[in-house]
């Protein structure tokens, strides 16, 4: 197991030599740009089940190191795909306090404040999600472009335990709240390609969903999520701080972004 970084001698464009597949296919995030849409009628709306997590369940919190990740429940899933898609982990990437624009997907060029993913697995064909990760039907990711705009209250559910989480490792238990309540009102609108993980091993294993319309969240939020957290563990004598954990734009010959919506 190699140790992989978004700097310095182990960032991204050395994860090919430990992570083949990160110089292979089908890699994201990508740039999503007019010339390469293609407006597909059959893209049905994004329909979720078990989103609303229970007030009397708690769901893990921690730092891995590379982002803030919140483990997810079995019960919770997207319905509207071939296969039903069950919910593993949700986690964000962003920038830092003087280039706020940390989303991994950018559209026509524009790169987004932050973004948000919430990873899913193939739970009709595989058992875990473990084993579904470098399968091609194996993931599918929402992603959920996020700008700065007004105060996110249901954002808070998380941002709330950065002081529990500040190191790598760091774990938390927080109970339940209405994760739909972090994606936009339009579950209709998106843009929808065959692409990979962000981050090593690479698989070029996800069915990416990014909805059209941002959620936006305070700039006292974005501040906090820009500052709050470190990639090393709590009694590292050189702190790093987890900032601009995000992937560059990967190239896109020959592929298409199909869209839900025509304007
Ligand atoms: N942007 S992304 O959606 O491609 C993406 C990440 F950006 C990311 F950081 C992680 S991770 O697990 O926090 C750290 C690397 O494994 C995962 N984790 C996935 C891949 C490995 C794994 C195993 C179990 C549950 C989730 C994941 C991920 F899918
Ligand atoms: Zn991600």
């Amino acid at each position: 197991y190699y140790n992989w970084s978004y700097v310095g001698p182990d960032g991204e464009e050395h994860w090919h030599k430990h992570y083949p597949f990160c110089g292979g296919i089908f890699q994201s995030p990508i740039d999503i740009h007019n010339d390469i849409l293609q407006y597909d009628s059959t893209l049905l709306p994004i329909e979720l089940v078990g989103y609303n997590l229970s007030l009397t369940e708690q769901f893990i919190i921690s730092n891995n190191g590379h982002s803030l990740k919140m483990s997810l429940p079995p019960t919770m899933y997207i319905s509207s795909l071939p296969f039903r898609y069950t919910a593993a982990q949700l986690h964000l990437h962003w920038g830092n306090r003087h280039h706020p624009e940390g989303s991994e997907h950018s559209v026509n060029g524009k790169r987004y404040a932050a973004e948000l993913h919430i990873v899913h697995y193939n739970s009709d064909k595989y058992p875990d999600v473990a084993t579904a990760m470098d399968k091609a039907d194996g993931l599918a990711v929402l992603g959920i472009l996020i700008e700065l705009g007004s105060f996110h209250p249901s954002f808070e559910n998380i941002f709330c335990q950065f002081a529990n989480v500040r190191y790598k490792d760091q774990t938390i238990p927080v109970t339940g709240f209405n994760v739909r309540d972090l994606l936009p009102e339009r579950l209709d609108e998106y843009y929808r390609y065959e692409g990979s993980l962000t981050t090593p091993p690479c698989y070029p294993s996800v069915l990416w969903t990014v909805f059209r319309n941002p959620v936006q969240l305070a700039h006292t939020q974005l501040v906090a999520l820009e500052t709050a957290l470190y990639c090393t563990q709590e009694n590292d004598p050189s702190p790093l701080e987890m900032t601009d954990n995000y992937r560059q734009p990967q190239e896109f010959d020959e592929r298409r972004v199909r869209v839900s919506f025509r304007q």
